[in-house]
């Protein structure tokens, strides 16, 4: 065996410049009248999840008893109320676990429904239905592969011989059911799949399926469930969708009949697949939280629950707190969700560049200005309003060398209630984007704070600071200001400055220009509170002109008068400081 595994890794190394040879494409049922095209889901399916089943059978680690309890508790308060808790006929520890739900009162909500999955195979049925025997409501799934490839290698049996067992299942289990019902109150539903139906001839899947039923005979109250795995993904997801046309088509008795998707991702497109399934009229989709299970994984439920509910139709789950379903589930399965993965990944409402920032922030604000009157979500790059589920806004923009202006300003907004003017934005965007550039990473809040601090003075005083003032009026539009201004560098020390204007920044352009001979304009000029009630503190932001070259500063008191004049000395500092370079 093992000589065969080299010779065959020897031969396949490398991809075929002619794969036509080797793989072939999937040929689909024929299907001119389909349906689906034209249809739009509106409403949500029933779920089932498979997390601890097809899920958990894919981990290195499968789940103990512990952490399955623990998912179970996460499923049932996320909304499902339909959960395969596992293969009990496989391990004890399922069966443990299926046990210990069963009999620990309160467990299982009373409109929660477990389901355990068992092939084919009497002794394995009767340690399924032994495992959820005395479940108010238990579902026993019920397996068997119906595709040529599984028929000719994996199971050597004629489509008779299939078609054989899947009706001795289909009676074990009736026949077990029954045995189990004298003693215990369960409510028995059944569920077959034909595994790998998506590879099968849909006649002989319909075939197999109507066998069952005429075991199971469904009624009206009591449906069974037809699940229709995609066990291996074929093809592009419309064959798939016409898969399911065609047997929710065929299948007689169809109002008896819950048809049901299980589609695996080997080829991406399991979302897609489930999605146009349910056009297709599929009424149920089994699958996993962020796509866990077999290989690619089975369909993400979460995906396909916020692809709903973006598009207005409640999902039915709620996945409200949505970091810390994904810490159970990471801590659980061991694995750790995508930064990309959507709608969940740490990175999806994350934005670095620049112009993706300044239309996310433009587009937060218009939302911020309209919610009241029109609450439509419409952010350009964000189809889900990060708050749906928990996440902060200032997740959303982080500042690396592609960041823009808009992308810092936010930041400065949400973080420290500074909202720049735009050509401050300007200038500010500049050095932010020289600093991450040199650094070669992304920069933190606290570091882009700590640069604002330090390019602006609001720490660490440059060359002129403003120690105290006093204004004085002298009628309507004549102000008198005297200033105590602590000077650095050349001629340092304490002074008074002393002048007078039409308001206090033109008084102390007067006095600057008197005692220190510096000849200035004032340019653009604004400010505003930050916080409010006993906090409030102002911002002023200043832009001071010397000949044609501007210079913007800011300056952050509890007085508004105070915060102007301390812009004023941010300004003429860094003018004083670049001048000298
Ligand atoms: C697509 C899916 O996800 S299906 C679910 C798959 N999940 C699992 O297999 C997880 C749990 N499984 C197990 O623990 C084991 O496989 C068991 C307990 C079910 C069976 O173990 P074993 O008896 O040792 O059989 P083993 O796993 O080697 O092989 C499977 C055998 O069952 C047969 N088989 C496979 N599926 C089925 C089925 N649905 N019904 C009946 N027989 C089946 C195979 O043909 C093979 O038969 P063979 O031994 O005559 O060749
Ligand atoms: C048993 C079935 C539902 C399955 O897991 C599959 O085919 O992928």
């Amino acid at each position: 065996m093992s000589a065969n595994f080299e010779k065959i890794a020897h031969v396949a190394r490398g991809m075929l410049k002619d794969p036509s040879k080797k793989y072939k494409p999937f040929q689909g049922v024929h299907l001119p009248n389909r349906q689906w095209p034209g249809r739009v889901i509106t409403k949500a399916p029933r779920w089932l999840s498979t997390d601890l089943r097809d899920g958990n059978q894919a981990l290195p680690d499968p789940m103990n008893g512990e952490e399955k309890l623990r998912y179970f508790k996460l499923l049932c308060n996320l909304g499902f109320k339909e959960i395969e808790v596992g293969f009990p006929s496989a391990s004890q520890t399922d069966f443990a676990f299926v046990r210990h739900l069963v009999e620990t009162p309160g467990l299982i909500p009373d409109d929660v429904t477990i389901s355990a999955l068992s092939p084919s195979r009497d002794h394995l049925i009767t340690r399924t239905i032994e495992a959820l025997r005395g479940s108010k409501n238990a579902t026993l799934h019920l397996y068997n592969a119906v595709s040529p490839l599984f028929r000719d290698v994996v199971f050597r049996n004629s489509k008779q011989e299939t078609l054989e067992l899947a009706k001795k299942g289909a009676k074990a289990v009736t026949m077990a059911t029954k045995h189990a019902a004298e003693s215990t109150p369960t409510n028995w539903g059944f569920q077959y799949s034909p595994e790998t139906f998506s590879d099968a001839e849909p006649d002989f899947s319909l075939e197999v399926c109507e066998a069952v039923k005429s075991i199971w005979k469904p009624t009206l109250a009591k449906p069974i469930i037809f699940n229709l795995p995609a066990t291996v993904e074929m093809s592009t997801p419309n064959t798939y969708a016409d898969l399911i046309e065609y047997f929710s088509t065929q299948i007689s008795e169809r109002e008896k009949v819950c048809v049901s998707l299980h589609p695996h991702n080997d080829r991406g497109t399991a979302v897609a697949a489930a999605e146009l399934g349910q056009l297709a009229g599929a009424d149920r989709v089994e699958g996993c939280l962020f796509g866990n299970g077999e290989r690619t994984g089975n369909v993400d439920l979460v995906t396909l629950a916020f692809n709903l509910y973006t598009q207005g139709v409640y999902p039915n789950l709620d996945f409200s707190k949505l970091d810390e379903v994904i810490r159970i589930t990471e801590a659980c399965n061991k694995i750790n969700v995508h930064p990309r993965h959507p709608y969940a990944g740490n990175l999806v409402f994350t934005a670095f560049s620049g112009s993706h920032q300044d239309a996310i922030s433009k587009g937060l604000r218009a939302y911020d200005d309209r919610k009241d009157v029109d609450p439509t979500w419409k952010v350009p790059y964000l189809p889900l309003d990060p708050h749906d589920v928990n996440s902060e806004y200032a997740a959303i923009i982080r500042v690396n060398s592609q960041s823009g202006k808009g992308g810092v300003a936010y930041l400065l907004k949400t973080n420290r209630g500074l909202d720049l003017p735009r050509a401050l934005q300007v200038e500010f965007g500049a050095v932010v984007k020289d600093y991450s550039d040199n650094k070669g990473k992304e920069l933190t809040i606290g570091e882009i704070s700590d640069l604002f601090n330090t390019t602006y003075l609001l720490e660490f005083p440059g060359r002129f600071s403003l120690n105290d003032y006093t204004l004085s009026s002298n009628g309507p539009r004549s102000k008198s200001i005297s200033c105590v201004v602590d000077v650095k560098g050349k001629n340092a020390g304490r002074c008074v400055i002393e002048g007078s204007g039409n308001g206090p920044m033109s008084a102390v352009v007067d006095a600057l220009r008197r005692q220190f001979n510096i000849a200035f304009d004032i340019g653009q000029y604004s400010e505003h509170a930050i916080g409010s009630g006993n906090s409030v503190k102002a911002a002023s932001y200043v832009e001071v002109k010397f000949n044609n070259t501007s210079f913007w500063g800011v300056g952050i008191d509890d007085d508004v008068t105070s915060s102007g004049l301390k812009a004023v000395m941010s300004a003429i500092s860094r003018a004083a400081t670049e001048g000298a370079k």
